[in-house]
């Protein structure tokens, strides 16, 4: 991608829309870390504006409901406040929900796919064997970890499957979704149909993570996987890949990355 001709400028805000505290084992290959201890992380939206004629997209939605999370996936605190609601986020921009036309969603997990409901107007763009893998997921329901259903709430896929459904855009593989915006797949990576989102700046190619990778110096500078993944090696493979790709990465859970784009990528300032 990168020997790509910058020929559309994006411009791309971080929208935190939760924040989570979560065991530090997910950061890294579990034989590779010691850290057993709980962390706080931001749960990551993004908002792509277009420097040229063109509508905004969002990338991710957030969770549906902090309570719900812990109650239904059965994990440690979750927390929301009104400033971190995507109606306050958007309208920082200028923005309704109403007004946003397209939506991708890297994966389906709770913690990514649980607005879609709240953008009466959008699109929801979707690599089909994620959609396939989160209706049913090779787990026993009886599970009484992750919802039951490997951290996919249930809620979120019915609501995708029906009544969101007509506005649900399936894809396979990799698709340029709008000028400069390209989804990639990179399958059985933290799920099976995780994809980055590859957007064009007029500082380079920006790579939205989803959660293929967690920590970038971690994970993507240091090469060493996270603790959640399908497939250990197409993981490492898409480190790699991205690593070569991207000139800024763009992850879903790292506060101190996130806060480098707080004035928006490239900056406003
Ligand atoms: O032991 C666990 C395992 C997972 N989780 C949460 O489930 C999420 C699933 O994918 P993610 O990578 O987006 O982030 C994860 C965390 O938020 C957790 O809090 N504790």
């Amino acid at each position: 991608m990168k020997e790509l001709m910058q020929r559309f400028d994006w411009r791309i805000y971080p929208l935190i829309v939760g924040e989570a505290d979560v065991p530090q084992v997910l950061d890294a290959f579990w034989s590779l870390t010691r850290e057993k201890s709980l962390v706080s992380v931001p749960i990551m939206a993004w908002l792509l504006m277009p420097m040229f004629e063109g509508e905004p997209i969002l990338v991710d939605t957030g969770f549906r409901d902090a309570d719900r999370c812990m109650k239904i996936q059965g994990l440690g605190p979750h927390r929301m406040n009104p400033e971190w609601t995507l109606e306050t986020q958007l309208s920082k921009h200028g923005l309704k929900p109403e007004d946003i036309k397209t939506v991708i969603l890297t994966h389906l997990h709770y913690d990514h796919a649980g607005g879609c409901a709240l953008l009466s107007h959008a699109k929801f763009i979707i690599q089909r064997t994620e959609l396939q893998a989160a209706a049913a997921p090779m787990v026993s329901p009886q599970l009484d970890f992750g919802g039951g259903a490997l951290f996919y709430d249930r809620k979120d896929i019915a609501d995708l499957i029906d009544p969101l459904w007509p506005r649900v855009q399936l894809i396979e593989g990799d698709e340029e979704v709008a000028p400069g915006v390209t989804c990639v797949l990179f399958a059985n990576t933290h799920t099976p149909g995780s994809q980055a989102v590859y957007v064009q700046t007029s500082r380079g190619n920006a790579v939205i993570l989803g959660d293929i990778a967690r920590k970038v110096d971690l994970n993507i500078n240091k090469g060493i996987p996270p603790g959640l993944f399908y497939d250990l090696e197409a993981t490492y493979r898409a480190m790699k890949q991205i690593k070569k790709d991207a000139d800024f990465i763009l992850p879903s859970h790292d506060y101190e990355e996130v806060r480098k784009y707080s004035k928006g990528l490239p900056s406003e300032e």
